[in-house]
């Protein structure tokens, strides 16, 4: 059926519309990766997003049974330019569209993609509605994901374990992507995982070695009555903080995060280590950055950059083994370029110093 891409900007693009919903609100947003669509729609940080993909052709290799980040799809839409009806591979066990189908969430395919993205680039990230009756829409029955505080809809309700190695860490799930969960285990990592809300007692008895704050969908600020207790635990156990993770810390330390007109979605985000000069490939996903000038009184030094457009990629805490990247170590999609992180911050527990980190 004949679908539309209305945007907030008042702009309207066509396309074939695949879902028996008649309407879908979300924040349109595009991502760069020539692959990758499979982790993208099943990553919790997506939540409340449709995604535009750049790339023309989505859907060539299928969906398997390995690449999901989550059990279930979280992007409320996907937008794409061609749609490969089926997926030419060996580990294929479905199209992606018979998936997005089979799970509710809308296509819109034969879209100009190109002309989306130039829009957003020039309007930033805004707010959108996909419909099949362009003449009733209204923008005002709807609030932006800005204001909404999604995370209680994709953490989890219940502690879990996994792994069984040495090194015990609890993971703060705003929205985990699996593949974390992956590299933690794979660095010798028993992993408890715990709701967002869980306290600083109940993590205490959890007796942890260290405490990764993770990835999630939304605005950092509106976790703010999480702040108290993220200081203080970080203020106790070697931390690490991913994305969402990385910007609650610099908040409850006192900085302060933005919004980008455009976020960064993909898989080749230059990033360089402010200390060794070492550059990264990296994935990314994130619409908020720390502010630079915000760090003044925090304890926290910006370790990383972005070269693209400078903004912070990473930081470092002066008195606490505490640190934090906006980036994706674990990947998927994209490079594993900067995967020995995990390690510095196994390097970090075993010497719970800051001067150890990065050794
Ligand atoms: N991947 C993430 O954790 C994203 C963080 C946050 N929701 C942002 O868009 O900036």
């Amino acid at each position: 059926m004949k679908g539309f891409i209305v945007l907030e900007s008042g702009e309207m693009f066509e396309g074939i519309i695949h879902s028996n919903q008649t309407e879908v609100h979300g924040e349109i947003v595009f991502f760069t990766g020539m692959t990758g669509y499979q982790e993208v729609l099943s990553d919790p940080s997506f939540k409340g997003q449709m995604v535009v993909f750049t790339y023309p052709l989505i859907g060539n290799y299928g969906i398997n049974e390995s690449d999901f980040e989550s059990v279930i799809p979280q992007v409320d839409a996907l937008i794409v330019s061609e749609l490969s009806s089926e997926g030419y591979h060996y580990e294929s066990g479905s199209s992606l569209l018979s998936y997005c189908e089979g799970h509710g969430v809308p296509v819109v395919s034969g879209v100009d993609t190109r002309a989306i993205v130039k829009r957003i680039r020039e309007h930033g990230d805004m707010r959108a509605i996909i419909t099949t009756d362009p003449s009733t829409l209204s923008f005002d029955k709807y609030t932006s994901l800005d204001q909404i505080d999604v995370v209680p809809t994709v953490s989890c309700d219940e502690p879990q374990t996994f792994g069984t190695g040495d090194h015990h860490i609890v993971l703060v799930d705003f929205g985990y992507k699996k593949s974390i969960v992956d590299s933690l285990v794979k660095n010798g990592c028993k992993v408890t995982l715990v709701p967002y809300q869980t306290t600083e007692q109940e993590i205490k008895q959890l007796n942890p070695d260290g405490v990764l704050y993770s990835n999630g969908p939304g605005n950092p600020k509106q976790l703010e009555s999480l702040l108290p207790t993220i200081k203080k635990v970080a203020e106790q156990f070697p931390t690490m903080g991913i994305c969402l993770g990385h910007q609650l810390l610099a908040l409850a330390f006192g900085g302060d995060t933005e919004k980008l007109t455009f976020g960064h979605r993909g898989a080749n985000q230059p990033v360089i280590d402010m200390e060794t000069k070492q550059v990264y490939m990296t994935s990314q996903n994130h619409s908020y950055v720390v502010k630079e000038e915000s760090l003044a009184g925090t304890g926290f030094e910006a370790r990383y950059m972005n070269i693209n457009d400078q903004s912070i990629e990473g930081l470092i805490h002066t008195k606490h083994p505490i640190f934090t990247v906006q980036f994706h170590p674990e990947a998927h999609p994209g490079p594993s370029d900067s995967d020995q992180l995990f390690q510095v911050f196994i390097e970090m527990l075993q010497h719970k110093g800051r001067e150890n980190v990065y050794a």
